[in-house]
This record gives C-alpha cells, structure tokens and sequence, in this order.
C-alpha cells in the first residue's frame, strides 16, 4: 500500500470517527439523539387487527423484505408507500397467503390476524381470504354479469345456494342473493349506476365503475380486512376520487391496507402511514400527518421531498 493511500485511509477513518462522534441532525433539528435507522414503533389509539413481526420474505436468492414488524390497527386507513421494487406488494400479500401461490417466495416471520397466527400450520387458506379480501391494480372484473359478479364468491364458499335443485325444494337463497347483490353494489358506492342493468355484462362498465364492481366483490364475502394494491392507478382523476372517496367511507367498518405510488393520495386518505425504502426495509411508520409534515428519518423526508425515488 502506498504511502499517500494509506495517510487517505486514516484520514478517512478519523474523519469517521469524528463524525459518528457527532450527533446527527433529525430533520427537526433537534441533535441530542442520533438518527436512527428506523422509526417504526408506533403506538396508536385502538385495537390492532394484524400484528406483524420480524417478516422476512426471499424470492429465491433475492431477499425483497427484511425483518418487517409492524401493527395495524382495526377499521381504518393504512398506506404503503415506497420506490418501487421496495416491497410493498409483497408486504400486502404476505398479509392474506397470496405468496404461497409464488413458487419461488419463502416467508419466515410471524402475522398474527386479530391474536391469531396465519402462517400456523392447518390455517384455512380460503377462510384467511374470506376475512383478508384484496383488489387488485387492474379492474379484473369475470366476464359474466355484474349480479354473478358479487354472487360467484359467496356461492362457491356455500353461503348462498341458487341452484335448480335448492329451487327445486324450495330451498333457494334468491332473495338473499339479491339482499347481497345490492348492499354489496351500495357499499361499493356502484349501486345508483347499475341497478338497472344487473344482468349486463361486467366487462361493458367504465374502468372506475369496473374498479368498484371489484371492491364489491371482495366486499360480498363479509371480509373484516380489504388489502388494495394500487387500486386507483389505472383512473383517470373523477373515477379515482369516487375510490378515494369509498376507501374513507370503508375504513368506518373495514381495516383497510392499501399501497400506492402517489402520494398525495396517501396523505389525502389514510390514518397511518408506513414507509419502505430500497432493500425492502420498513423505515417509518406513524400517523399520516406526522409522517408528511415532520418525518423522522432524513431518508424518509428526502423520499417525500422528491429528492429520489
Ligand atoms: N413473483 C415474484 N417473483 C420473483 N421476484 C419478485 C416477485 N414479486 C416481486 N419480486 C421482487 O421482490 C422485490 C419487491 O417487489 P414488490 O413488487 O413487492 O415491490 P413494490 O414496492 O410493490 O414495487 P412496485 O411499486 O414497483 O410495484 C423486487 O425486487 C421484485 O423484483
């Protein structure tokens, strides 16, 4: 090693030194603690509904999510936000099963849903769905009509029973079907638009009208948690306001956990925020408010500053 590289790495070392001697700045100017790498212990008013802990997700060799701990809170708004490739999908998906259906994924770690372990050996995957529903980016709305839309769902679980022989004995569930058909397309806000037209074709909806016909899909099996990711992504701005809209309105009985790119929408609807940066690392998590106007972390203001990602 040369002499001038050497007198460089010393001075590197004790510069180092020196600075990690320093108190580091938080973005509110306060210097006495050192910033830390993570601000996530986040304490909320109310019941939790999942509680996750140390959630490690591998695809393969490539690690997507590292050592997640976080606790949602019941019947509100919780958003993910983050650059892409940081994790967030993964992170909605690990909270109903929906990474066991990826080959390649391993999940290690813990999700508890109201106290109760969901990745315990003989956890009822279609059960954990009923109470877990999602929506998807796209409208994926099945290319049948906009009643068997909503019904498809509950009668495959046996929960409504239309067919010709439970008519036959006078043993359909009709007129409970029809009871679901139209409190799931008013919860869905969809109701005044297509109550008209209930054997119509889904697929001849608009894509906002398309989006809602899919949240009241996932609305018919009674979930007690929606998981939405990028939901509005595919609207343009008069469909995306009536989603944001109905997420509010959902959050007053549904716990609702939703990722999204744009920002604004997350400060606009959600209670509380979490934040994923590169390396699939959770490295803020607090109420919404808190988190936009005075984050903790500097990586986190500077993401919300535009400053990357
Ligand atoms: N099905 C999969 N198979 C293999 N790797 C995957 C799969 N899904 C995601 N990954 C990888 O896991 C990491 C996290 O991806 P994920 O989609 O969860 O991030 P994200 O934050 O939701 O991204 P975006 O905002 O772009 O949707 C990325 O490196 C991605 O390539």
């Amino acid at each position: 090693m040369s002499e001038t590289t050497q007198q460089t790495q010393t001075q590197s070392q004790s510069q180092t030194e020196a600075e990690a001697a320093q108190p580091l700045q938080t973005t509110s100017g306060e210097s006495e603690e050192r910033l830390r790498e993570e601000w996530t212990d986040y304490r909320f008013d109310g019941t939790t509904k999942l509680a996750v802990e140390d959630l490690d997700v591998h695809y393969g060799d490539d690690h997507a999510l590292k050592g997640v701990s976080m606790e949602i809170p019941e019947r509100s708004v919780t958003a993910l936000i983050g650059p892409s490739g940081c994790g967030k999908s993964t992170f909605l998906r690990c909270l109903n099963r929906m990474n066991d259906r990826i080959k390649s994924a391993r999940v290690d770690g813990s999700v508890q849903l109201d106290g109760q372990e969901i990745y315990q050996e003989g956890t009822d995957l279609v059960e954990l769905r009923k109470r877990v529903g999602m929506v998807f980016q796209s409208p994926n709305p099945f290319p049948k009509s906009i009643r068997d839309n909503i019904s498809y769902g509950p009668r495959k679980h046996g929960d409504i029973d239309t067919s010709l022989l439970a008519r036959l004995f006078g043993r359909s569930d009709e007129e409970a079907e029809e009871q679901l058909v139209e409190r799931s397309l008013r919860q869905a806000a969809l109701w005044d638009e297509v109550n008209d037209r209930l054997d119509d074709n889904a697929l001849g909806l608009s894509g906002g009208q398309q989006q809602r016909l899919c949240i009241a899909r996932a609305l018919a099996t009674d979930p007690e948690v929606l998981l939405m990711d990028e939901p509005a992504s595919a609207l343009d701005p008069i469909a995306t306001a009536k989603i944001e809209e109905l997420i509010h309105e959902l959050s007053q009985e549904y716990t609702v956990v939703i990722v999204t790119h744009n920002m604004q929408q997350a400060a606009r609807i959600s209670d509380q925020t979490a934040v994923f940066l590169t390396g699939g690392k959770l490295v803020e998590y607090g109420d919404t408010d808190q988190i936009f106007e005075n984050p903790q972390s500097q990586r986190v203001e500077d993401y919300i500053s535009g400053k990357f990602g």
